[in-house]
């Protein structure tokens, strides 16, 4: 068996137990029952991923910063060019983005991970090279990469998640790729059935004829026949960044670690481990909602209600970190909260 295999056959659903000990547990808190709202549907996911009530602390956190380029970046989809992709890898990797000062802000380590970069880049601390092509061919034109391309990328972020989880309790996706809004956008079609009208939006920041043209490649990509398998879905209009972001949502939930998503680009990536194993998205939280319209409807689709709503457009991983004190708040309030009887508090009538 391949190690995609392997990791969607050892991913179970959440502990239904230990959630409905959370549950009980939570209505027990010296708090009105449900005051915590969405926080209460978190504090029991966690325990639900730990299969134990109450759920460990979900740290030390780690964000990995997926980085790939894109063949599609010829279509003229974005004003910037595409070598900016290596020079924000090094970037992260002398911790000069925003993904590190909201990293440093909350004690969170950054990886970054070369999974599909045009240009190599030199060593340095936390910089892992795990390149399996640099950078995809134009999905505009035909499939943006071959098949075991595309298995071979989501193996790399398996492993990554792997390693992160052997030394941490929170996992936090990130990414960078210039275009890479574009493949998530028609990946968010080819899942969902969404119109490359409504998913499509303006990345970076485009102009009205940037965006029609963004529409039209979209529209042309789909057109294409192709196969449902959602490798191949993935190979023909996905990113490598999309790739390994899939797999690191399987391989943490294979190593029941809970995972943050990020972005659009996350929220599509989502899609693919959704479609290869539902019960991965058991053990993820959407961080946030992005400016981009295909991430809401991408979460809708996985059913994944988002914690925050900043109308951030960024991608790195930023707005996943800004999740995580919510996520560490919830587990914190259900393992130390005191219940009515033991801290002598009367409850209702
Ligand atoms: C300087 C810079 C830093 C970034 N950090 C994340 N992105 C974000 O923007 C890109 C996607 O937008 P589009 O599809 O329009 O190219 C990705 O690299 C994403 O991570 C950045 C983009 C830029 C320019
Ligand atoms: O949703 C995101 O994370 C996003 C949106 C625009 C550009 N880069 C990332």
């Amino acid at each position: 068996m391949s190690l995609l295999d392997d990791t969607i056959a050892a991913i179970a659903p959440r502990d239904a137990g230990a959630e409905r000990a959370a549950r009980e547990r939570l209505d027990r808190m010296t708090k009105p029952p449900g005051s915590l709202g969405v926080l209460e549907d978190v504090a029991a996911q966690l325990a639900g991923t730990a299969g134990v009530c109450p759920a460990p602390l979900p740290g030390p956190t780690a964000v990995a910063v997926f980085a790939g380029d894109h063949g599609v970046h010829a279509q003229g989809v974005t004003p910037w060019p595409q070598e900016v992709t290596a020079q924000m890898v090094a970037n992260f990797a002398a911790g000069g983005a925003v993904v590190n000062a909201f990293a440093a802000s909350l004690g969170a380590d950054v990886v970054v991970v070369d999974v599909g970069v045009a240009t190599p880049s030199a060593p340095a601390p936390g910089f892992l090279d795990r390149n399996v092509r640099r950078g995809t061919a134009d999905l505009a034109e035909g499939p943006a990469m071959t098949r075991d391309e595309a298995r071979r990328a989501v193996e790399v972020g398996i492993e990554v998640a792997r390693e992160l989880a052997a030394d941490h309790g929170c996992l936090v996706t990130g990414d960078m790729g210039i275009t890479n809004t574009t493949a998530s956008a028609a990946l968010i079609c080819a899942f969902t059935g969404a119109t490359p009208d409504g998913a499509t939006g303006r990345g970076t920041g485009i102009d009205d004829p940037t965006l029609a043209r963004k529409v039209e490649v979209v529209t042309r990509a789909l057109a294409r026949d192709r196969s449902t398998d959602p490798l191949d879905v993935l190979a023909e209009l996905g990113g490598l960044e999309h790739a390994a972001l899939a797999g690191f949502v399987l391989g943490a939930a294979a190593a029941r670690v809970p995972v943050v998503l990020d972005g659009v680009i996350a929220g599509s990536a989502a899609l693919v481990a959704a479609a290869l194993c539902p019960a991965a998205l058991e053990h993820a939280f959407a961080g946030h909602v992005s400016a981009e319209p295909g991430h809401a409807l991408a979460l809708r689709h996985l059913g994944l209600r988002p914690l925050l709503g900043l109308d951030l457009r960024l991608g790195e991983g930023t707005g996943a970190l800004l999740a995580v004190p919510l996520v560490t708040a919830a587990a914190r309030a259900l393992a130390d909260v005191a219940t009515f009887d033991s801290a002598g508090v009367t409850e209702k009538a």
